[in-house]
C-alpha cells in the first residue's frame, strides 16, 4: 500500500450570504486528489475538500501535510486486507504539538477525506459500507435523516423572501429546516429580538406551528445576556434546536445557559478535536437525552479523529445518535449512515458544489438513501465531480 501522488487546488465558494458572525464574500475551499496503490498493482484516486466556514489551506498543505504523506513509503494494510487511512494520518501528524488546532485541523481533514475515499474505492464498496464493516459490526442505516439549512441574511432579503426560501425546501422533500438568527448589526438587543421573533413566527406559520420542524442558528454571536433573553423568548416554540448561541469554546457559559433553557441546544461545529469535544461534554452542561453535537469531520482532522470523538462520547454515556454533523457534505453523510449517527446537515441552496448529495437520491420526508457506488460518492454528484476531476 503506497501513496503515489497528491495534487491540491483552491476553489472559490463565495456568495452574498451572511450569518450572525461572518459573511461568505471571500470564502474558499481546498480540494485535493490522492492516489493510492494497493499491493496487487491496483490504484484509486480519492478526493477531499473542506466544508464551509473555514478557508482553503494551500500553505499548510504544501509546506507540511502533503510532503509528510508523500514521504511515508509503504503503509501497513488494514486487518481486512484493504487500505487503512490511520497509519497515513499518523504520519501526517508527526511533529505536531497537541492543542491550538487552528486551521491545521482543516488541512488534515481535507487529506483525511481523500484517504477514506481512496480506501473505499480500492475495496470497491461505498464508504458507508466500509465504515459499517470496520467499525459498526456491519450495521449500516438504510437512510439518513437530513434537514435543510439556510435562512441566511442577504442584502434586500425580507421576511417574505425567507418564507419563500423555506417553502422551496419543503418542496424538495425536507420537513425540517434551519434559519439564521441574531444577525442584525447596529440594532439593540430588544429591537433585534423583536425582528427575529417576527422572522421565526413567519417560518413557523409555514410549518403549521410545528416547532420541532425548525432549528435556529446564532453562529456563536451572543454573550450570556443575549443568549438567555432569546432563550426565554423562544422557549415556548418547542424548536428542534437552538444552535451555537454562545462562543463555541466558552463551556461554562453554555452550562449556565443549559440550566435556564430546557429545550434542545446544538453546538460543536467549531470544535476541531476530540479533546475540545471532550471539554464540551465535561464542562458545557449539555444533556445526552436531548442536545445535538455538530462536530464536522471535514474541519476537524477528518474521520480518524472523529472515530476517537465517537469513542469518547460512548465513554461519557452519549449515543452517536446525538451527533448531526455540520457541513452538508457527502463525507459526513456516509459517516452518519455507516456509524449510526443521528443524521446530517444539508444545504439545498448554498455552498454548491460542495454542499449536496448524489444526483440520483431524492429527499423524502427529510430522509435520503445512499448511492451504491465505490467511495464517498462524488462521481454520483455531477457538479462536484466536475470540479474534482479538474485536479
Ligand atoms: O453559516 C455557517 O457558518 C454554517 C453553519 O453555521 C451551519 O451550517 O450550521
Ligand atoms: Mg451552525
Amino acid at each position: 500500500m503506497k501513496i503515489t501522488s497528491i495534487r491540491q487546488g483552491v476553489v472559490p465558494i463565495s456568495s452574498s450570504i451572511a450569518n450572525a458572525y461572518i459573511d461568505f464574500s471571500k470564502m474558499t475551499a481546498s480540494v485535493v486528489a490522492v492516489t493510492v496503490e494497493s499491493g496487487d498493482g491496483r490504484s484509486a484516486t480519492g478526493y477531499g475538500f473542506n466544508s464551509n466556514g473555514r478557508y482553503a489551506q494551500p500553505g499548510l498543505l504544501a509546506e507540511r501535510f502533503i510532503p509528510r504523506l508523500e514521504a511515508v513509503g509503504e503503509l501497513p494494510a488494514h486487518a481486512d486486507g484493504g487500505f487503512d487511512p490511520i497509519p497515513a494520518w499518523t504520519a501526517m501528524m508527526k511533529n505536531e504539538k497537541p492543542g491550538g488546532h487552528g486551521d491545521r485541523s482543516v488541512a488534515v481533514g481535507v487529506l483525511d477525506m481523500a484517504l477514506w475515499d481512496a480506501a473505499a474505492k480500492l475495496a470497491q464498496v461505498p464508504l458507508w459500507k466500509l465504515l459499517a464493516d470496520r467499525y459498526n459490526q456491519g450495521r449500516a442505516d438504510e437512510q439518513a435523516w437530513i434537514y435543510a439549512a439556510g435562512g441566511y441574511y442577504q442584502p434586500g432579503k425580507d421576511v417574505d423572501a425567507l418564507v419563500e426560501e423555506m417553502k422551496r425546501y419543503l418542496g424538495l422533500g425536507y420537513s425540517v429546516v434551519k434559519m439564521k438568527i441574531g444577525g442584525s448589526p447596529g440594532m439593540g438587543l430588544r429591537e433585534a429580538l423583536l425582528l427575529d421573533l417576527q422572522r421565526i413566527e413567519a417560518v413557523l406559520k409555514l410549518l403549521d406551528g410545528q416547532g420541532h420542524r425548525l432549528c435556529v442558528d446564532v453562529n456563536g454571536r451572543f454573550g450570556l445576556h443575549a443568549a438567555l433573553s432569546y432563550g426565554a423568548a423562544i422557549q415556548g416554540f418547542g424548536l428542534r434546536w437552538y444552535e451555537e448561541p454562545l462562543d463555541p469554546l466558552d463551556y461554562s457559559t453554555h452550562a449556565t445557559l443549559a440550566e435556564h433553557y430546557a429545550p434542545p441546544l446544538a453546538t460543536g461545529e467549531n470544535l476541531f478535536s476530540m479533546l475540545d469535544a471532550r471539554n464540551l461534554i465535561r464542562h458545557g452542561g449539555l444533556r445526552p437525552d436531548r442536545d445535538v453535537l455538530q462536530f464536522d469531520p471535514a474541519l476537524s482532522y477528518g474521520l480518524v479523529e472523529y472515530l476517537r470523538t465517537l469513542e469518547m462520547l460512548r465513554e461519557h454515556g452519549w449515543s452517536p445518535r446525538r451527533c448531526v454533523p455540520h457541513g452538508g457534505h457527502q463525507f459526513a453523510l456516509n459517516i452518519a449512515v455507516g456509524l449510526g449517527l443521528g443524521g446530517n446537515e444539508s444545504y439545498p441552496e448554498v455552498f454548491a458544489p460542495f454542499g449536496g448529495f448524489a444526483d440520483s437520491t431524492p429527499v423524502e420526508n427529510s430522509r435520503i438513501r445512499m448511492p451504491d457506488i465505490p467511495g464517498i460518492g462524488f462521481e454520483a454528484k455531477s457538479d462536484l465531480h466536475a470540479v474534482l476531476r479538474d485536479l
